[in-house]
């Protein structure tokens, strides 16, 4: 789904209502149902027993919380809405439904103007909900004054069961928005639900964010269709209707061969548990054969583990005549014949566990320098190219070796390794925008939201996924999965869309199972199964 900025948001709004057509103040009425059924649906019976605190700004933002609290006036007990008078300027439908709220005898209606105001506010804790309605998409600055003070006052209350209408107040949308402004911590509303219109906005994809925006539901209220199709972004939310358009289902007449043969390059003494998780996630993600190189103290290891991968011998026990540092602990460069065998496979999946050794660093430059398919680099790989950067000379600079339409998987601190220091979010992502452009790789930038760059410039956000997972052995998981799709024949950017997805819900579905604090890594590898029938 294409992520609209602010100013594609009000184009979009502006076209509906001149093409549906329908008015302004119809479709705040429509936008602010759909939040009504929302909360409807959450409370379920307890509804009755909720007291809401709405606080409303006095722009459109303001307008959804005031329609929401008629709405919700029908059904709740007691609700109070507080007006914060940030500015004169009310919006033409804040005012229209201004005047419809002052009619209705179950709502308490209070205006803030100043710091006193917000002293008489009580919210207790049992069943009182909050819903910020203060800034939307129009924030163009920090907040001051009494919209500052009313956010710090929010923030400070101890009840923390707040849903945020549209976007968190305080928090800009997107980075054209603040005009290069940083938002202010302090005052940014911390909500715990956040229901958001038509498109989520760009900001909610930032792991800096999150502890903002809590969950967020995007709610379709049926902006123009047609025209948004024709908005340009480079921006995109994965979602499970785009997975639904890559994955191929099987037909009865494949065979082993069908499904695609990749080699994993994996693991280091102490670290053999790294190759065991890439290689039976490759396994349960559907390839055909998987071969794995893993050195000589973890071939029995795995054999006994994993019986169904093939572990790469084939030089061991012959005299190498070129190297007399081989080590059975370690990841050494592969013999000629070996080298030339590697040609034949479909893919490789390298990093995991392999450590940074200069014998293994040996070993990925022979890879880079002998095949031409894309492959897939994590962990240990990514920090050897990061060691071997050279920025004066091209022809020295191993990031230029691998192989085009690669997939290079770093967390945070990999990708500042290999591609440096960025001093805010926003400028690490076009950073990203630009590598994957400049190098025509896809590259993911893992997080609690995952960031996939694609070669032409597009990055695709990913929310699937759940704290549990940011353990030792996911990412592991996670390159076995993505090489094993590359295997089968599902292109690059296919293959990181997929993979990601069953990463993401395969820890979801073991955060929900076995609690967050508790799921390993290897419950991911078993739930690929549930997800892929949920495809
Ligand atoms: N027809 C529409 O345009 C629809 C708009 N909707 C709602 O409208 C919102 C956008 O409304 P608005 O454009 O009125 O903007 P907001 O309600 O977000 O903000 C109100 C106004 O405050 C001013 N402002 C910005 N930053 C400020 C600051 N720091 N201190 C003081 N004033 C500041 C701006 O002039 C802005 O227009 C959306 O987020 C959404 O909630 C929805 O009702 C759907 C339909
Ligand atoms: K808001």
């Amino acid at each position: 789904m294409k992520i609209l900025s602010a100013n594609q948001m009000r184009q979009a709004d502006q076209e509906t209502i001149k093409n549906e057509p329908i008015s302004s103040l119809a479709l705040m009425e429509r936008a602010s149902k759909k939040a009504f059924y929302w909360i409807q649906n959450y409370f379920a019976q307890n509804l009755i027993n909720t007291e809401f605190h709405i606080f409303c700004g006095i722009g459109n933002n303001g307008g959804d919380g005031l329609v929401l609290a008629r709405l919700l006036s029908n059904f709740a007990f007691q609700i109070n809405v507080y007006v914060v008078n940030f500015s004169d300027k009310r919006s033409k439908d804040f005012e229209a439904n201004f005047e419809r709220i002052k009619e209705i005898s179950n709502v308490q209606l209070v205006e803030l103007k100043e710091k006193a105001d917000l002293e008489k506010i009580i919210i207790s804790n049992q069943n009182n909900w909050i819903i910020d309605a203060i800034f939307g998409y129009g924030l163009n600055r920090v907040p001051e004054k009494i919209a500052a003070k009313t956010i710090e006052f929010i923030n400070q209350s101890s009840n923390k069961n707040i849903i945020s209408i549209d976007i968190p107040s305080g928090l800009f949308a997107d980075e054209n928005q603040s005009k290069k402004q940083h938002f202010d911590k302090k005052i940014t509303i911390k909500a715990a639900h956040t229901l958001t219109f038509q498109s989520p906005k760009l900001s909610f994809f930032f792991d800096e964010y999150s502890e903002f925006i809590g969950n967020f539901d995007v709610l379709d209220i049926g902006l123009d269709k047609n025209f948004i199709e024709k908005l340009d972004s480079q921006n995109y939310w994965l979602t499970p209707q785009k997975i639904k358009q890559i994955y191929k289902p099987r037909t009865r007449t494949g065979h082993k061969g069908t499904f695609g043969h990749a080699l994993l390059i994996v693991g280091s003494y102490g670290k053999i548990g790294a190759a065991q998780l890439s290689t039976k996630a490759a396994l349960r993600s559907g390839i055909g054969l998987l071969s794995v190189r893993t050195p000589k103290c973890g071939v029995g290891i795995l054999q006994t583990a994993i019986p169904e991968a093939m572990v790469l011998v084939d030089d061991f026990d012959q005299e190498n005549k070129k190297s007399k540092k081989k080590n059975k602990y370690i990841l050494n460069s592969f013999s000629d014949e070996l080298l030339e065998k590697i040609k034949d496979y479909k893919t490789i999946g390298i990093g995991c566990g392999i450590g940074t050794e200069k014998q293994t660093q040996k070993l990925l430059l022979q890879i880079l320098k002998t095949i031409d398919y894309p492959i897939v680099i994590d962990a240990d790989a990514l920090n050897i190219l990061s060691q071997n950067r050279n920025y004066e000379n091209d022809k020295q600079d191993w990031l230029n070796f691998v192989p085009k339409n690669s997939i290079l998987t770093p967390h945070p601190k990999e990708f500042e390794r290999l591609f440096g220091k960025t001093f805010s979010v926003e400028k690490r992502h076009e950073l990203l925008r630009d590598l994957a452009q400049k190098h025509q790789f896809y590259i993911l930038l893992k997080g609690s939201f995952s960031a996939l760059a694609l070669p032409n410039g597009d990055i695709y956000h990913s929310s699937f996924g759940d704290i549990g997972m940011a353990t030792g052995g996911s990412g592991d998981v996670l390159t076995g999965i993505i090489t094993s799709l590359l295997a089968q024949g599902y292109n690059s950017e296919e293959s990181l869309l997929l993979g990601v997805f069953l990463h993401g819900k395969a820890g979801e579905l073991a955060a929900k199972n076995k609690s967050s604090e508790a799921m390993l890594p290897s419950d991911l590898i078993e739930n690929i199964c549930t997800i892929f029938k949920l495809i």
